[in-house]
């Protein structure tokens, strides 16, 4: 579960404040996996960089009481001059998994060939973003955060492999996706939740939350 209680977050410009959520609350259960639907720049990866714990609330708290993946695509974990065997490797340990399988799993995964074993400074950004994409699939989570505006691959042997994986693991996991688009959340969402001036209005159907999204848009 992911309680946000109250929670405030906003940025200095230099010129005014920009409000992303004010003393919001709202829950992420296990088992319904939800999609928030946010218009650009309203403070979608901000909003998942908080559950994954990246950014912390200006007030208010957010308890988490479930293992929580970082947001697919976040690459801050990685370190840039070791190899893709050294990080994988490394993150194995830091979750106290075999090395050997996750090792394994992402040079399976990510198709990187002789690359595997060059620093990842050396990667193009869709080679970054195939590997930090197995990283968190050799992984198992509870819930699962998706940010739409994350790097993507366009390899098709990688997605194909990658989707493949993905739809095994929600089968028993929870996901949270954040996007503009109410068709990206129809793939994976239950529930769903519109955010709008600094609040996270939830509802049980994405119809529902469509309509508030909708009828925000043409007023
Ligand atoms: N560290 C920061 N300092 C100042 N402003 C910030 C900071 N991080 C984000 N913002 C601003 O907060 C707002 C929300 O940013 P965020 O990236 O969360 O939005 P988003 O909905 O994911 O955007 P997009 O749809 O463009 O991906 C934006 O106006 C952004 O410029």
């Amino acid at each position: 579960m992911i309680a946000f209680e109250n929670v405030s977050k906003s940025f200095w410009t230099g010129k005014s404040r920009k409000v992303i959520l004010d003393r919001a609350s709202f829950k992420v259960e296990i088992g319904n996996s939800l999609g928030i639907l946010a218009r650009n720049g309203t403070g979608k990866t901000t909003i998942i960089n908080m559950m994954a714990g990246l950014e912390k609330p200006d007030e208010g708290s957010i308890l988490r009481t479930s293992r929580i993946s970082f947001p697919l695509g976040f690459m801050g974990g990685i370190m840039s001059k070791h190899t893709a065997t050294e990080n994988a490797r490394y993150i194995a340990r830091l979750y106290s998994l075999d090395p050997d399988y996750v090792e394994s799993f992402c040079r399976w995964l990510c198709g990187l060939n002789e690359y595997f074993d060059m620093p990842v400074g050396t990667y193009s950004s869709g080679m970054r973003s195939r590997l930090s994409f197995a990283l968190m699939l050799a992984l198992e989570f509870d819930i699962y955060l998706i940010d739409e505006g994350m790097p993507s691959s366009t390899d098709v042997e990688f997605n194909r492999k990658a989707g493949q994986v993905l739809r095994q693991r929600l089968k028993n996991a929870t996901v949270v996706v954040v996007s503009h688009a109410p068709q990206t959340l129809e793939k994976f969402c239950r529930s769903a939740a519109v955010l709008r001036n600094g609040q996270v209005y939830m509802f049980d159907t994405l119809e529902e939350a469509k309509r508030l999204y909708d009828y925000e848009a043409h007023s």
